[in-house]
């Protein structure tokens, strides 16, 4: 069975403050071409449902096109800390993660069409952690990993550092805790600091 784990993309998708929104037009519709609807889409690559790329927050680091797609295809393990205010070691170190390279933390912070103000905060110890145990990917469904007012982005670079990539914007509202195969593939930009996916979850 498949799960969409993906936001909606449309012109109501909540935006990080400021940026721009998504937007689809329908630029040549079948009206005029007689035979086909050709559309057009623009939207920040952190919109929604998005990866990271490193280069988002370190300059002469790996663009999205440039990351290996191994990362964003296999098992993950999706972990409930609805009710954390801090997500921290304690959520992590005893759970089982011999079977996956890839930790998703389900939140519920983001539920609604609104963007979100108040979220966990998630320690930037959790990098070295995930890099003794063999973690390459760190998802969840928030914008971000850090707080929104955050200039030093310490969970971001924890998160480089040990070499974990970034999964933002999920939506685990139908998830249950557990182990999955996840599939989440960044769109083959060149130069781009990040790109939205569609992301899923298979039993
Ligand atoms: N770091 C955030 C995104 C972020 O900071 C951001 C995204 C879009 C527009 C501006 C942003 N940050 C600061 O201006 C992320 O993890 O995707």
């Amino acid at each position: 069975m498949i799960i969409d784990i993906s936001r909606l993309l449309n012109a109501h998708t909540p935006t990080w403050p400021g940026d721009e929104p998504f937007s689809y037009q329908l630029t040549w519709p079948m009206s005029e071409t007689g035979s086909v609807n050709v559309g057009q889409f623009t939207t920040s690559c952190h919109t929604a449902t998005h990866v990271d790329a490193p280069y988002h927050f370190r300059d002469n680091s790996l663009t999205i096109e440039q990351l290996p797609l191994d990362i964003f295809v296999g098992n993950a393990m999706v972990i409930d800390v609805s009710t954390k205010a801090k997500i921290t070691l304690d959520d992590v170190e005893n759970v089982d993660l011999s079977d996956v390279r890839r930790v998703i933390f389900k939140t519920n912070a983001w539920t609604d069409d609104e963007f979100p103000t108040t979220m966990p905060l998630i320690s930037p110890d959790l990098g070295s952690f995930f890099l003794e145990n063999g973690i390459e990917l760190m998802g969840v469904d928030l914008p971000s990993v850090d707080p929104l007012d955050s200039k030093t982005l310490d969970t971001h670079h924890s998160l480089l550092q040990n070499g974990v990539h970034i999964l933002e914007g999920l939506n685990l509202i139908d998830v249950e805790p557990g182990i999955y195969k996840l599939t989440a593939l960044p769109l083959n930009i060149e130069g781009a600091d990040g790109s939205p996916v569609r992301a899923i979850l298979e039993k």
